[in-house]
């Protein structure tokens, strides 16, 4: 049986250490912790109660399921009492075996949260935010157009006290002889045309949050005006008299080199030392094609919500396509692409030619019309992908969602190639 077993759970996708008696299987759990343990009540040597009360008595003890005869239930039974998972009566159906387990695993970590995505990259990046949470240091935020500096900066600023204002201005937005009286205010009078006093951005970002989007942008007096800022926590109006409180946040962002910037003579060297307490980085998404498919089923289920198009999703090959291009305008890219093709799509998937239309134009003279089999399997494909995505890669929960058995949806991941472990 124990050969069966570890086949099986193998194909699930388990990592199975098999030990074959109590004492070699306590040694083992010395060195390795399992996820889970399944364990026969009779062992050659111990019994699987003793293996139980040892294991249990370490630190975070993995949950049991026990293996067990007839004549052993009401020790099965006692064992759950004392805090096992579950136990399965021999002989057992492999089906409810699967399901038993499943029940005793604890919930998985890995899967959890990821608000700005899911890849490595992205959730390493998300960690450090929450952390940076706690405190009101300056961040800066680097990374290409588009990757989410400024998401990132909303979600930050959201850990926090959301209700407070989240003030951006964009640098590279505002002329330069205008800028300092957005970023400050100016009294009544300050300057011809300047009617009545007007309130800036430092001033109404209150408690909450400054973000100077493009701070490379910024000229250099205005940096000095900046560090000003930032090492008094005070300001002035244009025009005005007062030096007033200033008790916002500082976040900044930047696609440019603010290093270089400093090389040029272009940032002053104060300012950056200032900005750049802690820089978090956000990866190009050509980095993370783990977000390229989270997104692109966020981005594609936004938009059919908002519009009430009746799409039911991106075909295989859409994904496939968006896996291999290089993204230089990053998120902001694949987002407009998705907007496009939802918008453009005949439907029922959106096919590489919605979200890259350019290229569709280049090969519209070949005959590239898809057959109805190849527009059948890449819709199978990317339901059984999205359906193990959800199970988290459980191979019995994923069947029945898609209300077919294990064995024909082996066969179908088989025929159409796909990985469960990829999911
Ligand atoms: N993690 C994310 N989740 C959802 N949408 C995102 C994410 N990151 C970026 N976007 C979307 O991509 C677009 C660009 O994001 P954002 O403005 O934050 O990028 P940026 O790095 O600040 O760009 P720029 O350098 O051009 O100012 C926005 O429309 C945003 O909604």
């Amino acid at each position: 049986m124990g050969e069966s077993l570890v086949q099986r759970l193998t194909i699930e996708g388990a990592t199975v250490r098999w030990w074959q008696g109590g004492r070699e299987a306590l040694g083992g759990m010395r060195r390795e912790r399992p996820e889970s343990v399944v364990c026969d009540l009779r062992l050659p040597d111990i019994s699987g109660e003793e293996v139980f009360r040892d294991i249990v008595a370490r630190p975070d003890p993995p949950p049991f399921l026990f293996i067990t005869g007839h004549g052993d239930v009401d020790q099965a039974v006692r064992l759950l009492r004392s805090g096992a998972g579950d136990y399965v009566l021999k002989p057992f159906e492999m089906g409810d075996f699967l399901k038993r387990l499943a029940s005793v695993l604890p919930p998985r970590q890995d899967g959890a949260a990821g608000v700005l995505g899911v890849s490595r990259p992205m959730l390493a990046v998300e960690r450090t935010l929450r952390r940076l949470a706690r405190g009101r240091t300056t961040v800066l935020l680097t990374g290409e157009t588009g990757s989410g500096k400024e998401v990132a900066a909303r979600f930050l600023h959201g850990l926090g006290q959301p209700a407070l204002p989240f003030m951006a201005v964009n640098c590279a937005a505002i002329p330069a002889d205008l800028m300092e009286a957005e970023l400050f205010g100016h009294e009544r009078g300050a300057f011809t045309g300047a009617t009545q006093r007007h309130l800036g951005y430092a001033e109404r970002a209150g408690q909450g949050t400054l973000f100077l989007d493009e701070i490379g942008d910024l000229t250099l007096p205005l940096q000095a005006k900046l560090l000003r800022l930032l090492e008094d926590r005070t300001f002035h109006r244009v025009g005005g008299e007062e030096a007033l409180p200033f008790r916002a946040r500082v976040m900044a962002a930047t696609n440019a080199d603010l290093a270089t910037l400093v090389k040029e003579g272009r940032f002053r060297e104060d300012l950056y030392y200032r900005v750049a307490v802690i820089a978090v980085d956000l990866p190009p998404l050509r980095d993370r094609p783990e977000d390229v498919r989270w997104l692109l089923d966020r981005f594609v289920a936004d938009t059919v919500a908002a519009t009430g198009s009746d799409l039911s999703g991106v075909s295989a090959l859409a994904e496939d396509a968006a896996l291999a291009h290089p993204w230089p305008g990053n998120v902001r890219e694949l987002r407009n692409r998705v907007e496009r093709a939802v918008a453009l799509s005949l439907g029922p998937w959106i096919s590489p030619g919605d979200l890259f239309p350019e290229r569709w134009a280049e090969t519209a003279g070949a005959d590239r019309m898809p057959s109805l089999e190849a527009i059948r399997r890449e819709a199978e494909k990317r339901h059984i992908h999205r359906a193990l995505h959800l199970t988290g890669g459980e191979i019995l929960a994923t069947a029945e969602a898609l209300g077919i058995s294990r064995t024909t949806l082996w066969e179908k991941m088989k025929k159409l190639e796909i990985d469960g472990r990829e999911t």
